[in-house]
């Protein structure tokens, strides 16, 4: 095995783009970066759509498909196309758990919690109204829906076309046997969608909100988003939660008896309520107040290794012959860190929607604790306490491959703010030119990758000459850097290429055989 240690950085959100127009990537001062480019070989990787296993070349890249398919060398059918097609085949209707939800909702309620938009990051309006129809088909005659609103993978104030959307479905669908409506709601990033228990507050404030109907009180979602906006001037992702209620009464709470069911596919952000409606008196993540016997079901298996949710409809990509896996074959010792916002793409992502380590005697994972506040006020993030650790874990020689994110490019970048995205970018940039210092001490191998687009279109693209610019929150469908620094080889210029040849190229440059499964290395035999 090659003795020199291969470092890999992922710099979340940093895509290619060739216009400057609100690309914070382009506007931002990073000499390391522009260094690294011009002077070292690099080539551009695909990072969205079918070479991440999205259903279509339409779709936006993501952390979730794009650290899959870094960690395990290739494409698998992930959360959005397997949902799809396991409702078109009404197979997830012939499932038991939906039959086992849908008997137990009779005489009860049937509650769908979820991202309300159209962003297939971690949901689809389409799934939603699916299961509402079949709700109805099932005989199920009181259904609510509580909307998280999106506003981070769709623009940043279309919630009420989304709301006006459901709402005129459900309409469609109510009659004197049936009833469907908005029961809560709130912004994804104020309550519920909380990850790697940065800020379990979120998920505490969405239960008293989802189930216990404890909240500001609207006589519908619209108002509410109205209301909200014209109070705060936030963009959706940040309105707080809402109640709907008619004559001061909660219309929905959830309650002893009702099925529920999280309709969000992508496990990150769903763990946490997950964890909240499946816990029994042990959980103590906050106090829940109220805790309904109901039957829960997640829309996919989040983890399977630590068994959340105990029920779901849809069965996850069964991800194997994982680099990690591969590479503790091989007895190489692996280092992972990050911030909090992205611990969990380095590790849970990475080793294919599982927590826990392959190997305890080869794997560290490090942690630095993310800020709990609005990202644009401090765009450098942990940038710098990450580079002190892993610089101390490269100099340390313990560690043959060390990996880690800096999620400021797209952290920054969901903010929609061109400027502190523009510094976001700048903090990476110079902690890669003190992570080069302590590469050389070690005579080892830096790669630059990422895992989608963000930072690199901070604007939508103006409809017409003289519109309106709007920020733009959400990912792009934009290639990504991969850069060799310290090996002198060759890299493929291969259009075709994508996310899921970083693996085998690893492996080259370690010295190890790629596994059989893994797509081909990047770099020209
Ligand atoms: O914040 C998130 O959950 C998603 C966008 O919805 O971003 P990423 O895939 O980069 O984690
Ligand atoms: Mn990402
Ligand atoms: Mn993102």
């Amino acid at each position: 095995m090659n003795k020199r240690p291969v470092i890999l950085v992922v710099m979340d959100g940093v895509g290619i783009n060739k216009s400057d127009f609100g690309n914070a990537v382009a506007l931002a001062n990073k000499p390391t970066l522009d260094k690294l480019w011009n002077e070292c070989p690099h080539t551009q990787l695909r990072a969205h759509g079918l070479a991440v296993g999205l259903p279509s070349d339409g779709d936006m890249g993501n952390s979730e498909v794009g650290h899959n398919a870094i960690g395990c060398g290739q494409i698998y059918s992930q959360g959005a196309k397997l949902v799809n097609e396991n409702i078109e085949t009404k197979e997830i209707f012939e499932s038991k758990t939906w039959k086992e939800l849908a008997e137990n909702a009779k005489g009860h309620k049937m509650h769908f919690i979820g991202l309300l938009s159209d962003g297939n990051v971690h949901s689809h309006i389409n799934h939603l109204k699916a299961l509402i129809a079949q709700a109805k088909e099932e005989g199920i005659t009181e259904v609510r829906v509580h909307a998280l609103l999106d506003g981070r993978d769709v623009p940043e104030t279309s919630a009420l076309t989304y709301v006006d959307d459901i709402e005129s479905f459900m309409e469609g669908l109510n009659d004197d046997t049936f009833h469907a409506c908005i029961a809560s709601g709130g912004g994804r990033m104020q309550i519920t969608m909380d990850r790697y228990e940065a800020n379990w507050g979120m998920v505490e404030q969405g239960w008293h909100i989802h189930v216990m109907g404890e909240g500001r009180q609207f006589e519908n979602a619209t108002q509410a988003i109205e209301t909200y906006r014209e109070e705060l001037g936030v963009i959706d992702q940040d309105l707080p939660g809402f109640v709907i209620a008619k004559d001061g009464q909660p219309v929905g709470t959830i309650d002893d008896g009702d099925s529920v069911i999280l309709f969000n596919f992508r496990g990150d952000r769903a763990q946490e309520l997950s964890l909240a409606f499946d816990g029994d008196e042990s959980f103590d993540k906050f106090d829940r107040v109220k805790n309904p016997k109901v039957m829960y079901a997640g829309m996919l298996q989040y983890d399977a290794d630590l068994d959340i949710p105990h029920k779901y409809l849809t069965e996850p990509p069964k991800i194997k012959y994982t680099l990690t896996e591969e590479l503790c074959k091989h007895g190489i010792k692996e280092y992972a860190i990050s911030e909090t916002q992205k611990y969990g793409h380095v590790t849970y992502f990475w080793n294919g929607n599982r927590s826990e380590k392959f190997d305890e005697s080869l794997e560290t994972y490090v942690e630095i604790p993310s800020d709990v506040i609005p990202f644009e006020q401090r765009p450098w993030m942990k940038s710098a306490e990450i580079t002190d650790q892993l610089i101390e874990a490269i100099e340390s020689g313990k560690y043959d491959f060390l990996r880690t994110n800096y999620p400021n490019g797209d952290m920054v970048g969901h903010t929609g703010s061109l400027p502190a995205t523009i510094i976001g970018v700048e903090s990476v940039d110079l902690a890669l030119a003190r992570l080069i210092k302590a590469v050389d001490k070690v005579n080892g191998i830096l790669l630059v990758t990422a895992d989608h687009g963000n930072a690199d279109e901070m604007y939508d693209k103006p409809k017409k000459e003289g519109a309106l610019i709007k920020s733009k929150t959400s990912h792009t469908l934009n290639r990504v850097p991969f850069i060799v620094y310290g090996a002198d080889v060759t890299l493929k210029q291969d259009d075709s290429l994508g996310l899921s040849n970083i693996a085998s190229t690893v492996a080259d440059l370690l010295g190890v055989a790629p596994n059989e499964h893994w797509n081909e290395s990047i770099i020209e035999k």
